[in-house]
């Protein structure tokens, strides 16, 4: 992969960081590496490309073969990143970014060493339930993120670029300048 290549968008839940992931990989020109997922979709009757919904029969068998760049397992859901999918994007000149947690992050930074820059995104308790709330995610689930904040937060340390996501359009254009200035 030619460097810096692979944008991974981290940081705490409801944060907004597929909000600002899209607004910076497609002005950009990034292409968006979907994870697949053991997870069902939150609202099945509306299009969803966020992820490819996979069955646990299927991604433990792509997982035995290797195929994943990285995988997690969240709150009894599994998360995965394909090896392939990461390289046809680079193959086609593109730089690529993610959206993962700190687990994905890590691995990949470990993996592509040189190529991959994390860009955290958070906000503060209060204003995650509110924007989780907002996505019409269940209280259930809010209660058992809002139980992985401090382990998340305390990750910024170790991230290339930290942004608290206020306002997503001047979150997205500070990215932009953040990231103009060391290419
Ligand atoms: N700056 C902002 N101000 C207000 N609302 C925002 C802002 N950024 C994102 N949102 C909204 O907050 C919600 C969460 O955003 P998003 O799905 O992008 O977050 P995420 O960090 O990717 O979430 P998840 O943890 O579910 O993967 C969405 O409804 C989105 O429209
Ligand atoms: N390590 C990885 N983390 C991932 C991946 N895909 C998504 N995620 C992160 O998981 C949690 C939960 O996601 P949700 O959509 O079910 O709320 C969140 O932090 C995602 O960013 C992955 O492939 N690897």
């Amino acid at each position: 992969m030619s460097r810096p290549s692979i944008y991974i968008f981290t940081g705490t839940s409801g944060a907004g960081r597929k909000t600002i992931a899209r607004k910076v990989g497609g002005e950009l020109g990034w292409t968006f590496v979907r994870s697949c997922t053991t997870r069902a979709p939150r609202n099945p009757s509306l299009p969803d490309e966020d992820y490819r919904y996979v069955s646990r029969e299927q991604f433990d068998a792509w997982d035995k073969e290797g195929k994943f760049a990285q995988t997690a397992d969240i709150d009894g859901n599994r998360y995965g990143v394909l090896h392939h999918e990461l390289e046809a994007a680079n193959a086609a000149g593109k730089s690529v970014y993610l959206v993962l947690n700190r687990v994905g992050a890590d691995a990949i930074v470990k993996q592509f060493v040189g190529l991959a820059v994390r860009i955290f995104i958070y906000v503060d308790k209060t204003t995650m339930r509110e924007r989780l709330e907002s996505k019409g995610v269940s209280f259930e689930v809010i209660d058992r993120y809002l139980e992985h904040y401090s382990d998340e937060v305390t990750y910024r340390s170790k991230c290339e670029f930290v942004f608290e996501n206020v306002n997503a359009n001047h979150t997205a254009e500070l990215i932009r300048a953040a990231l103009t200035k060391t290419s």
